[in-house]
C-alpha cells in the first residue's frame, strides 16, 4: 500500500476562503474587522517563524493583526498588564500568547489573564473544562486542525482506535480531548509510556507530537491506519536545512493509508485554525449567531 498524502495546505487554503466570506457581513454588523493580537516574548525560534506567517495570513484575509515583540528581559507584571490591555481594546477578538515563556515568568499566570472569550489558543483553563466538559469553547488551534483533517479523510471516528504521543496542555492534551468526543478510544502516550511501538501498532489514528524527529518508525504503524505528524524539529540533513516531523515519514508511506507530510501537513493548518477561532471569537463578542465552518 502506498499512502495518501493529505495536504493540510490544501485544505488550509479552502477554510481560508470560508473565513473570508465570513467577513463582510461581520463588518456590515459591527463596523470592523476582526482582530487578532500575537505576542512573543524574547527570541525562540519556532515561535518566530509562526508569528512572521501569522501576521501575513491575519492581514490577507482581511483581519486586523496587533503584533507586540517583547525583549527576553520582560517581566510577568508588565506581560500581564498588556494581556489586561488587550482584554479591554474591542478591536483585538483574539489573544495569542506564544509559548514557551522566559523561565522566569510564571505561563499558567499569563493564560489565566486572558480574557476566555479572547483565548484563540485554547489554553485558558476555562476553555480547557469546556473542552473536557463538552460545552462550546474556543479549542487549540493544532489538535483542532488534526482533527479537521482526520474529520475530512475519514469521515466519522466512531469506535476507532487513536493514540495520541505527546501530552502538552498545547496540543496532545486537547488532541486526546478531541478524539474522544469523536468517539474514538483514545492511548495518551508520553515519555514515560512503556513499550510504545506496541501501543502505536494497535492504532487506526496516530497523531504524533513529541516533538522527536523520526521517533514513530514504519513498522510501528498499522497497514492501514491513518498518521498525522505534528512535531516539527529544525535539523541540517546533508547540508540542507529540513523541517523533520516525528514519524518516519518514507517508511510510513508504504504502511498508512494517509499520512500528513512535515513541512505542509499540520503547520498550515495551526496558522488557518487561529484564524478561524479568532472569527469565532469575534461572533461570539459581537453576540452574532455561532459560526460552523469546517
Ligand atoms: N505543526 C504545528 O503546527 C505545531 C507543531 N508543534 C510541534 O509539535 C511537537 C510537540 O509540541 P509540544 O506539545 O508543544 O511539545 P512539548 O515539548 O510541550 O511536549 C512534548 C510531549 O512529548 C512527550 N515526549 C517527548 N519525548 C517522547 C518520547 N520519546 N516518547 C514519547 N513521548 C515523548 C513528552 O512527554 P512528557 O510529558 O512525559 O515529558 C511531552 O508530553 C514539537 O515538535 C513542536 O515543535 C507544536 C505546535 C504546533
Ligand atoms: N501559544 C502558542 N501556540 C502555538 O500554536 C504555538 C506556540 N505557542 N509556540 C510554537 C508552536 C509551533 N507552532 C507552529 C505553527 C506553525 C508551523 C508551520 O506553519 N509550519 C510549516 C512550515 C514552516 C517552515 O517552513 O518552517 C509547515 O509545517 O508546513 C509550525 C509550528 C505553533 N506553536
Ligand atoms: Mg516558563
Amino acid at each position: 500500500m502506498r499512502a495518501q498524502i493529505i495536504d493540510g495546505k490544501a485544505y488550509a487554503d479552502g477554510l481560508a476562503d470560508r473565513i473570508t466570506a465570513t467577513i463582510p457581513a461581520f463588518t456590515e454588523k459591527t463596523g470592523r474587522v476582526p482582530g487578532l493580537a500575537v505576542i512573543l516574548v524574547g527570541s525562540d525560534p519556532a515561535s518566530e517563524i509562526y508569528v512572521r506567517s501569522k501576521g501575513r495570513k491575519t492581514r490577507e484575509l482581511g483581519m486586523a493583526s496587533f503584533e507586540h515583540i517583547l525583549p527576553a528581559e520582560t517581566g510577568q507584571t508588565e506581560l500581564v498588564a498588556l494581556v489586561e490591555a488587550l482584554n479591554a481594546d474591542n478591536r483585538v477578538d483574539g489573544i495569542l500568547v506564544q509559548l514557551p515563556l522566559p523561565d522566569h515568568i510564571d505561563e499558567l499566570a499569563v493564560v489565566r489573564a486572558i480574557d476566555p472569550r479572547k483565548d484563540v489558543d485554547g489554553l485558558h483553563p476555562e476553555s480547557a473544562g469546556r473542552l473536557v466538559s463538552g460545552r462550546p469553547g474556543l479549542v487549540s488551534c493544532t489538535p483542532l486542525g488534526c482533527l479537521m483533517l482526520l474529520r475530512d479523510q475519514l469521515g466519522d471516528l466512531s469506535g476507532l482506535d487513536a493514540i495520541v504521543i505527546g501530552r502538552s496542555i498545547l496540543v496532545g492534551k486537547p488532541m486526546g480531548q478531541l478524539l474522544l468526543g469523536a468517539n474514538c478510544t483514545v492511548t495518551m502516550a508520553h515519555s514515560r509510556t512503556r513499550n510504545l511501538a506496541d501501543k502505536v501498532r494497535q492504532a487506526d489514528i496516530i497523531v504524533a507530537a513529541a516533538g522527536q524527529a523520526g521517533m514513530i518508525k514504519g513498522d510501528w504503524i498499522r497497514p492501514g491506519a491513518t498518521v498525522i505528524d505534528v512535531g516539527t524539529t529544525r535539523a541540517v540533513v546533508d547540508g540542507k536545512r529540513r523541517l523533520l516531523g516525528d514519524v518516519d515519514f518514507a517508511a510510513a508511506l508504504e504502511r498508512a493509508s494517509a499520512i500528513t507530510p512535515v513541512p505542509g501537513g499540520v503547520g498550515p493548518m495551526t496558522i488557518m485554525v487561529l484564524m478561524h477561532n479568532t472569527v469565532l471569537a469575534a461572533h461570539d463578542r459581537a453576540g452574532l449567531p455561532h459560526l460552523q465552518l469546517w
